[in-house]
């Protein structure tokens, strides 16, 4: 077997340039003494080739495509049982990797690159790094800072816990096929925040409602939360999500928490899949 047959319906775009694969391999920085390190979609392993170079890696990789396992096992017996032939958005990390630290690096599958973000976000106290390449536009959209258009729910919440730097950016040519977009690559490194200073499942929640309607005023958007009495007069409430950094999203969090005591331990745990916009 001597290549896989690229598949649209699974995202299939190989990247053909070793140098470029090199870079995204160094950009890896193993923060916190971090060794596991996971590789979502390998393909051909144009990527893990590089990562099994390192002996301070201990490299695993989960492909949903089984032609792409086949090719994998054939070519890098080295991986030998660490190939999770699975579909990374249905994986438990923290049954696949018990009590470890990990960095997750992998050319994305651009059509569920923001789910992936979103299952990096709810194993956030494990996953310590991610280098991944997604499509420019995301890319942009989760290093944004606050007040741009494209700043939405993914960049509030992945900035709550993550220090985000955009890497560098990846023209069609160098796949096969070549998308017709740009890709990006971008470094997600976890910051010292174990928990918001707030109640987390009722953060998830606002910030949620407030982009989902993210041309209303939050005075309006945040009703449904029952605001507090001061809110008819308070300037934050005039705001729009996405002119809200991270620690205003907690700062209102906690209002709202307060008003209401006690009701978000009624909320049952958000989905983090339904959050995409
Ligand atoms: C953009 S390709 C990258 C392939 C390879 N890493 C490269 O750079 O050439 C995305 C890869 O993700 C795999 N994939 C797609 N959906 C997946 C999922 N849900 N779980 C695991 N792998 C997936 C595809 O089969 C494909 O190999």
């Amino acid at each position: 077997m001597n290549t896989v047959r690229p598949k649209k319906h699974l995202g299939q775009h190989f990247l053909a340039d070793p140098n470029i694969a090199r870079n995204i391999v160094g950009a890896l920085q193993l923060p916190d003494g971090v060794g596991q390190v996971l590789e979502i979609g390998p393909g051909m392993g144009v990527l893990t080739q590089y990562l099994l170079q390192n002996p301070a890696y201990q490299t695993s990789v989960v492909e949903i495509d089984t032609e792409s396992v086949a090719y994998l096992k054939v070519h890098y017996p080295a991986l030998e049982n660490r190939i999770y032939a699975t579909d990374f958005l249905r994986q438990d990390l923290s049954t696949m990797f018990p009590d470890q630290k990990l960095a997750i690096i992998g050319n994305f599958p651009y059509n569920i690159s923001s789910q992936i973000f979103f299952q990096v976000l709810a194993n956030r106290q494990q996953v310590r790094e991610v280098v991944g390449m997604i499509q420019k536009e995301v890319a942009q959209r989760l290093a944004e800072p606050p007040g741009s258009k494209t700043y939405g729910i993914l960049s509030v919440l992945l900035q709550a816990y993550y220090k985000i730097d955009y890497l560098f950016t990846v023209p069609p040519h160098v796949f096969v096929p070549p998308p017709k977009v740009e890709s990006a690559v971008v470094r997600l490194t976890r910051n010292e925040t174990e928990k918001l200073d707030c109640d987390e499942k009722l953060f998830f929640r606002v910030v949620k409602q407030a982009f989902q309607t993210r041309r209303k005023t939050l005075r309006n958007a945040l009703k449904p939360f029952g605001l507090p009495p001061e809110a008819t007069a308070d300037a934050i409430f005039e705001k729009r999500a996405e002119q809200l950094g991270v620690a205003e999203f907690v700062g209102l969090t906690q209002r709202i928490g307060q008003h209401n005591a006690g009701a978000s331990a009624a909320l049952p745990d958000l989905d983090l899949n339904d959050l995409a916009e």
